[in-house]
């Protein structure tokens, strides 16, 4: 298996350290259901022990443990690492921030948290989230592909059987796709523009595409969304100790999700609505 970024070979001691975790958490589930006869949880955990009744329970608890843990690993780091990234842009470029805060205030009213039938209505929001995919893609490999067959591109032959891992991180930087300058956080590119991140255009591939698309899409859409406008027009930002927007450290760090060297630090305040 090509493990470029070596994140498989560091992170098997990690997903060890969660599996026990989540034994734990299904064993104490499993303990209040049988002292109280009933969940009053009614979540997914709920959901996955009800549907395994009957089966073998040692197999069960094992898929669940797995399922858990890959919910848990693809959906925290992905969705966090994005809005911290979009936060960043936000930051360094006040005029983009004052952009979005004016769409923000002209379409919900300023001070009030987004909700889920606002999207249609704040375009402006939508392309800085596809411009944070772009530049900042959480995933910056996609799960590597296998050729079915030999296969020729762009001149070059891809012997059947060839691992593919996809980099969708290049993609998002290339001059031959992406007009002006490339590197430039600039939304105003997606203004108008069809483009969008469900697996289509393959300029922009932040959760992949075809049968292995990313199964959190849509919920991952949403949450964002939802975050990013509330943080925009509820609260103002400012950086700590006077620091100016273009001192924002931009540095990158390779791991499981493409993060931030450095966590941004921004203090909120809270705008009257
Ligand atoms: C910003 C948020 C997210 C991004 C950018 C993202 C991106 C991706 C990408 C690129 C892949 C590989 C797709 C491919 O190779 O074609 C993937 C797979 C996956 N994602 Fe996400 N993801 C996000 C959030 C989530 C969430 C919230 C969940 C679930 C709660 C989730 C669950 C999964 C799972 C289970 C897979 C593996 C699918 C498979 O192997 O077939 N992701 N994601």
């Amino acid at each position: 298996m090509v493990d470029p970024q070596r994140i498989r070979a560091h992170n098997t001691i990690y997903a060890g350290k969660l599996l026990d975790i989540f034994h734990d958490l299904i064993k104490q589930r499993k303990m209040l259901i049988e002292e109280t006869g009933s969940d009053t949880n009614k979540d997914m955990l709920e959901a996955l022990l009800n549907m395994s009744q009957g089966n073998s329970k040692e197999k069960d608890k094992i898929n669940i443990e797995h399922l858990m843990l890959t919910l848990f690993v693809a959906g925290t780091d992905t969705v966090t690492s994005t809005l911290e990234w979009a936060m960043t842009e936000l930051l360094s470029n006040p005029n983009i921030m004052t952009k979005a805060k004016k769409e923000l205030e002209e379409t919900i009213g300023k001070g009030n948290p987004v909700e889920e039938s606002d999207t249609a209505r704040l375009p402006y929001l939508q392309a800085i989230l596809k411009e944070t995919f772009r530049l900042h893609p959480s995933v910056p490999f996609l799960l590597p592909r296998k050729a079915d067959s030999d296969v020729e591109i762009n001149g070059y032959t891809i012997p059947k059987g060839s691992q593919l891992p996809i980099n969708v991180y290049a993609i998002g930087r290339d001059s031959n796709v992406w007009k002006n300058d490339t590197n430039l956080f600039s939304p105003e590119r997606f203004l108008g523009l069809e483009t969008d991140v469900r697996g289509r255009h393959f300029e922009l591939l932040p959760f992949g595409g075809g049968r292995r698309i990313c199964p959190g899409l849509t919920y991952a859409m949403r949450i964002l969304f939802l975050m990013l406008g509330s943080l925009v027009n509820c609260f103002d930002w400012k950086l700590e100790n006077d620091m100016k927007a273009e001192d924002i450290d931009k540095e990158e760090k390779f791991g499981l999700t493409l993060r931030k060297a450095k966590p941004l630090r921004a203090i909120p305040i809270k705008v009257n609505s």
